[in-house]
């Protein structure tokens, strides 16, 4: 029985360019949203979830974090990782100058990534965030106003726009990592290499936070596990309240990530493995 996948739509996403350069043959299905997508696996409406969680330039999608942590646990099976272009979409019939346009319409992780474009080219567009940049070029495709989205050359493809300037990322070597998440991890069958295995963590620290946070990253240090990410973000109980997202560049063992856990609860901290995966680097 083939899987069935949600990704962040509508079409002519990166997340569906993601999804389309790691599955085939699966039925794919878009959602208008992340918290969409993701409650769709839960209520197992769906088999596998794909939803992007980080980017070069931008950093952690938060929206996809704070789901993950305080809506819906789902365990993170892989990672997929891939390059991003970002460029200026317009109606084909657009004949204007930049100057003509009055809206840039995108997701707040796409604007982020060409605010000095923007600032410098478009000063006097007014901003329009939407829920993808999928949904910022099906917004342009069905305007007849002067307005312009920030989307990849498959939204361009699928909404029928042209590309008024390419390339409008701020930084090259821009890359998003978008997460699969699902219950059942026979579901998922991507024939690609895998880059590396990590696992992610979540540790929230002890009322007493003297030090604490040392503590922590000793726990790892002297067993020598190399850590790539740590990230703090609110626990939304208060301020300076904060859990933390700390990514191994190792699989979950039976003798190290156990002695961490122990050894961290000891010292009073809450332990959470968000997922253990492969990742897959994919160029599109
Ligand atoms: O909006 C999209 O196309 C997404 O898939 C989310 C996103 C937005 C910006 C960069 C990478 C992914």
């Amino acid at each position: 029985m083939l899987a069935t996948i949600g990704y962040l739509g509508p079409k002519g996403t990166f997340t569906k360019l993601a999804v389309d350069a790691a599955f085939n043959g699966e039925h794919k299905e878009s959602y208008a949203t992340i918290p969409e997508c993701i409650d769709a696996v839960e209520h197992e409406e769906i088999d596998i979830a794909v939803v992007p969680l980080e980017n070069a330039i931008e950093g952690t999608v938060q929206l996809t974090v704070d789901y993950l942590v305080h809506q819906v646990r789902l365990p993170i099976v892989a990672e997929i990782v891939v390059p991003i272009q970002q460029h200026l979409l317009v109606q084909p019939t657009f004949q204007g100058s930049l100057g003509d346009i009055t809206e840039v319409h995108s997701h707040s992780h796409a604007i982020a990534q060409c605010h000095q474009y923007l600032h410098q080219s478009l000063p006097e567009a007014k901003i329009q965030y939407t829920t993808s940049t999928g949904k910022a070029a099906e917004i342009v495709s069905k305007s007849d106003l002067s307005i312009a989205a920030i989307g990849n050359k498959l939204a361009a493809e699928v909404y029928g726009l042209k590309l008024l300037q390419e390339n409008i990322h701020d930084y090259s070597n821009n890359h998003t990592r978008f997460v699969v998440l699902c219950k059942d991890e026979t579901k998922l069958k991507i024939k690609h290499p895998v880059s590396i295995e990590k696992t992610s963590m979540l540790i929230s620290l002890p009322s007493d936070q003297a030090g604490a946070l040392h503590q922590v990253l000793s726990a790892f240090a002297w067993r020598k596990m190399s850590l790539s990410k740590i990230e703090s973000r609110p626990m939304k109980t208060g301020l300076g309240n904060y859990f933390f997202i700390i990514d191994v560049d190792q699989p979950y063992d039976d003798v190290l990530f156990p002695g961490v856990k122990g050894e961290l609860e000891a010292l009073g901290c809450n332990v959470t493995i968000m997922g253990t995966y492969p990742v897959y680097k994919l160029t599109i």
